[in-house]
């Protein structure tokens, strides 16, 4: 295996332990975004408790997206983005001066809607690949031992174990994905956003990501967009409706646990949405 450039020593995982969890809670407050002159999202407030699975739900372009990427600070990459409000990791505003978007990029990971794994690059390096990126210095033990750990958690190890010399392209879309999944878990976040991540996947596929999240929600405080309300009602423990009514930017209309989101919600428009009347 190729040896990773370095600066950082990767902090040591006991032997047959995984690590120890860490809260995880993220609290939006006050979220307002723009793109140029136009606002797209007004004074959002969300708490997503630590190590629970908050959906994001409603029609497209309500801010969903928007809103997810500036949870890890992904929005300020997009040249005319602008945001007011704050975003507290644990208690601690993730744009606060001083504050650097490293950190919350390693602190906030992020899975996309079209599986993205470099596809030259094997399975095995795939997984450190975050951790290159990071200048993080590991020995090949500490990161063998972390390439099955993040594997396993990301329900691909059994799978791939004996071929993590291939090529991560050489994969199908599922498994691409847990890859993907596995590339996030590898730098320890404390929260995996994760935007539409099965939209791309055929039902069998989605079905074991899913069974992954499930896996994973005990660990990771887990943040997801999806248009698939029976997905959002299988894998979420709470759901916000986002909406962005005649050229208004998208607010929360209702926020809860999902049970009463789908069973009884106190907004005629969330009852219309989550039952397929629009959207
Ligand atoms: N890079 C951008 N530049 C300008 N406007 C943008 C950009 N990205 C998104 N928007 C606009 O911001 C609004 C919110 O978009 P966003 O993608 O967050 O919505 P969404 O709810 O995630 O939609 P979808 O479900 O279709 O993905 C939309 O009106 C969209 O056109």
């Amino acid at each position: 295996m190729t040896d990773l450039a370095d600066t950082v020593t990767l902090p040591p995982v006991p032997a047959g332990k995984r690590p120890a969890t860490r809260a995880g809670a993220l609290d939006a407050e006050a979220v307002s975004a723009w793109f140029g002159d136009r606002k797209v999202l007004d004074r959002v407030s969300l708490a997503m408790p630590a190590r629970e699975v908050t959906a994001l739900i409603g029609p497209s372009g309500c801010g969903k997206s928007t809103f997810l990427r500036i949870l890890n600070r992904m929005h300020e990459l997009v040249g005319s983005a602008s945001l007011a409000g704050r975003v507290l990791l644990d208690g601690a505003d993730i744009y606060d001066r001083g504050r650097r978007i490293t950190h919350a990029r390693r602190e906030i990971g992020m899975v996309f809607q079209k599986p993205n794994p470099f596809p030259a690059m094997s399975l095995y390096e795939n997984v450190l690949a975050g951790l290159r990126l990071g200048g993080v210095r590991a020995g090949r033990d500490e990161k063998d031992a972390l390439v099955e750990e993040c594997l396993t958690r990301a329900g691909l190890w059994n799978e791939v174990r004996d071929r993590l010399r291939q090529p991560g392209g050489a994969l199908s879309g599922g498994q691409q994905q847990r890859l993907c999944i596995a590339r996030a878990l590898a730098v320890r976040p404390r929260v995996l956003l994760m935007d539409e991540p099965c939209s791309a996947l055929d039902p069998t596929s989605t079905r074991r990501v899913e069974e992954t999240i499930a896996e994973l929600r005990s660990e990771v405080t887990i943040v997801i967009v999806t248009h698939n309300m029976q997905q959002a009602a299988r894998v979420s423990d709470s759901c916000a409706f986002f909406l962005a009514e005649q050229g208004t930017p998208g607010v929360i209309v209702e926020h809860g646990p999902t049970e009463r989101m789908f069973g009884s919600p106190s907004d005629p428009r969330t009852a219309d949405y989550v039952n397929g009347r629009f959207g």
